[in-house]
């Protein structure tokens, strides 16, 4: 697989206190990597690190394969744009005038380039009027644009919906999904909001007090929190034969206990238990949802 960005036992100290804590990371060529964690567990820190605002205490990481410590890292961060914290924007000047500041900034030929881009964040109608005019999601989208002003492959995002309505926070969803799908960008977004994570990520990394205590994929994720029927039984005997036999998808829990996945003919099932001698004991929709998973990776007290 290739990795647009990785770190390696990744850790900042300021002074006795560790914001990153040997952190070890692995982020897909292709995905919206979603990092998750509570206020305070180390989410900008790593995009700092990762921008080059900061420098790491120890560890390494690698953006295109190429280390920190490399000459020519400016190159692969060249690929890379970012918005981080907020976005860093003159707010006397129109949306236009903020992205042929940047092109200026990054030596651009010309300012072609700059309706497309404007068009593609939804600001094509912001005409002369200042940001500091702008709503908060119509900055964070210009924020967006200017860190798209030099085409980058990666773009890293920290807490783009923080503070949003609802509207502006589905407008900077469909964004990061349209630069995903549409341009082939990798996105690593930050938020303490899995719920609106779990809407456009492929990929997470929970992090908690400065480390990744978990990184899996959507996928996986899913699987884990996938609803389920638990079923409890009296005999142990006839539980996985009956199940077996009804061809269900199932794990067992217990002796006497199962989980089936997937849709289940109650009658048919009762039917070929009590065929065995075996009563149901009880049948309960189960459920793990995504919040319970982070409150049972992380505990309780997040946001
Ligand atoms: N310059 C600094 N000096 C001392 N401690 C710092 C410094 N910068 C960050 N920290 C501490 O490091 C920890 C991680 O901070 P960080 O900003 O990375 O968290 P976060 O996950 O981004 O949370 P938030 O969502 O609140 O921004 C916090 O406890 C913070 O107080």
């Amino acid at each position: 697989m290739d990795y647009v960005l990785t770190a390696d036992a990744l850790t900042k100290q300021y002074g006795h206190f560790k914001a990153l804590d040997k952190l070890t990371m692995r982020v897909p060529k292709g995905a919206v990597y979603g990092l998750v964690g509570k206020n305070g567990a180390g989410k900008t820190t790593l995009i700092r690190l990762v921008c080059g605002l900061q420098a790491p205490s120890s560890g390494s990481y690698a953006i295109y394969g190429r280390k920190d410590t490399d000459r020519d890292i400016a190159k692969s961060r060249r690929r890379m744009g970012a918005v981080v914290e907020t976005p860093s924007v003159y707010l006397d000047l129109s949306a236009t005038d903020n992205l042929k500041e940047q092109f200026r900034v990054l030596g651009l030929p010309s300012f072609e380039g700059i309706p497309e881009l404007l068009r593609l964040v939804g600001l094509e109608d912001a005409g002369k009027k200042k940001v500091k005019n702008f709503s908060l999601g119509m900055r964070q989208r210009l924020g967006i644009a200017v860190a798209l002003a030099g085409d980058p492959d990666f773009l890293v995002l920290d807490e783009p919906v923080n503070g949003l309505d609802p509207q502006g926070i589905i407008e900077i969803r469909e964004l990061v999904l349209k630069l995903n799908r549409e341009r082939q960008i990798t996105v690593l977004i930050s938020s303490h909001i899995l719920d609106e994570l779990s809407r456009l990520a492929t990929h997470y990394g929970f992090i908690d007090q400065g480390r990744l205590v978990r990184e899996i994929s959507a996928k996986e994720l899913e699987a884990a929190c996938r609803k389920c029927t638990r079923l409890t039984v009296s005999s142990s005997a006839a539980l996985v034969p009956v199940l077996d036999r009804l061809g269900l998808e199932y794990s067992v829990i217990s002796d006497t206990e199962a989980d089936i996945y997937g849709e289940i003919n109650l009658t048919e099932l009762a039917l070929a238990l009590a065929e065995q001698n075996c009563e149901i004991k009880s049948i309960q929709e189960h459920h793990e949802s995504l919040e319970s998973y982070y409150v049972n990776l992380i505990g309780g007290g997040h946001e």
